[in-house]
């Protein structure tokens, strides 16, 4: 059985699976860590309740999986955890402050209780490895963007990986091409050609691309000089984009079922702020279109994504020319992986529920299995 650490920046989802089946033998989510009123100061104490919960003494326990935000530039396969890697993992911590220290702390705890066991980092930004020098190269000075590791690494691969994966299964289209729209907390948009990545939304770090619950997204680098200029340090300026932007910013409420109800209710800033959040999604799919050059699948997953059949319909809505089109009863039922277009949509449009736990126990598996049969 392997115990998958999904430990977010301000959640921690645990799954306790039997590889067998797999069989999903418990799941769990600790919310609203150190926030105002939570009974949970810290992820120290999150990371305790969830292996209490998860059976984390268990002795048929053989492995656990980490979920790891940022891998930086060495680690582009899931990885055994040794000292080594933890200090590597540290070191690249700052590329990702919002998720990586999360996710070490969860390391921590896992290796301090349970020492006898394997322990596997998996990587969000693994999957996006591929991703073309094109995409992935930010148009500024080469000797500085070298010097200094600035590139784009794409996030939400765990995710990605194991939603496209159902999608093509689903069409039976291994070398589907297609756009998967993660929409969560964090937001992102990959274009995919079968389980490669030919480009994704996020950057360096998970801030750039859409507009996310507390996240700018793309902003003109400019807007952040111009703020220095006017007296913000650089702490306040990252501290706004991250955590005091994206819907949050724009309407005062980063959970998008609130900003539905106020849109219902023909509220002003929050009809912007979907608005907002809406446009971006659509430019990047017709930039994601003209990228692939063909799009078999559009695949919906995240919290928004699986939940939301107003924010699919109003993003998807008049690009039947692109020849999507959208089932309206389809889009409404609620069951699990499914097709959500008409049978005569050029382009076949998904809801994936996304388990980035099970993909994560998986690869967790995979990588136990290869060290000790060696
Ligand atoms: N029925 C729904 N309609 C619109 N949004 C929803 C719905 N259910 C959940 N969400 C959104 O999903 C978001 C959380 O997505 P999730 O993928 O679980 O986040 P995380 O990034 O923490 O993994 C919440 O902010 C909430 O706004
Ligand atoms: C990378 C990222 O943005 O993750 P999350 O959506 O879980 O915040
Ligand atoms: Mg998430």
């Amino acid at each position: 059985m392997i115990l998958a650490i999904n430990s977010g920046s301000s959640s921690v989802k645990y799954q306790l699976i039997d590889m067998a089946g797999p069989t999903r033998v418990k799941a769990g989510k600790i919310e609203r860590i150190g926030e105002p009123g939570s009974d949970v100061p810290d992820h120290e104490a999150a990371l305790a309740l969830a292996g209490e919960a998860a059976d984390i003494e268990s002795p048929r326990l053989t492995a656990v999986g980490h979920r790891v935000v940022h891998g930086g530039p060495l680690f582009t396969e899931p990885t055994l955890i040794d000292d080594d890697v933890f200090k590597q993992l540290c070191d690249i911590a700052s590329l990702a402050p919002l998720h990586n220290p999360a996710n070490l702390a969860g390391i921590e705890v896992a290796r301090r209780l349970r020492p006898d066991l394997p322990q596997v980092a998996v990587f969000d930004t693994a999957f996006h490895a591929t991703m073309p020098p094109s995409a992935r190269t930010y148009a500024i000075d080469a000797g500085l963007a070298e010097r200094y590791g600035v590139r784009r690494y794409g996030f939400h691969g765990i995710s990605v990986a194991y939603v496209s994966r159902v999608a093509r299964r689903l069409l039976r289209k291994p070398e589907a091409k297609g756009i998967v729209l993660h929409l969560g907390n964090g937001a992102s948009a990959t274009a995919v050609h079968g389980d490669r990545c030919v480009d994704t939304s996020m950057g360096m770090t998970p801030l750039e691309g859409l507009v996310m619950g507390t996240r700018s997204g793309d902003v003109d680098p400019a807007v952040i000089f111009h703020l220095i200029r006017a007296g913000m340090s650089p702490d306040e300026v990252e501290s706004m984009l991250e955590h005091r932007s994206g819907l949050l910013g724009l309407c005062g409420d980063n959970d998008m079922r609130a900003v539905v109800e106020r849109v219902q209710a023909e509220d002003p800033a929050a009809t912007l702020a979907y608005e907002v959040y809406c446009h971006r999604l659509r430019k990047y799919i017709g930039a994601y279109y003209a990228v692939l050059g063909r799009v078999d699948m559009v695949v919906f997953t995240g919290g928004v994504g699986e939940n939301s059949a107003l924010v699919r319909r109003t993003v998807l809505a008049g690009l039947g020319s692109l020849g999507i089109r959208l089932d309206p009863l389809r889009n409404a039922a609620a069951d699990g992986a499914r097709i959500v277009s008409t049978d005569d949509s050029a382009v076949a449009v998904l809801v994936v529920p996304t388990d980035e736990e099970l993909e994560i126990a998986r690869e967790t598996s995979t990588v136990v299995d290869r060290t000790f049969s060696e």
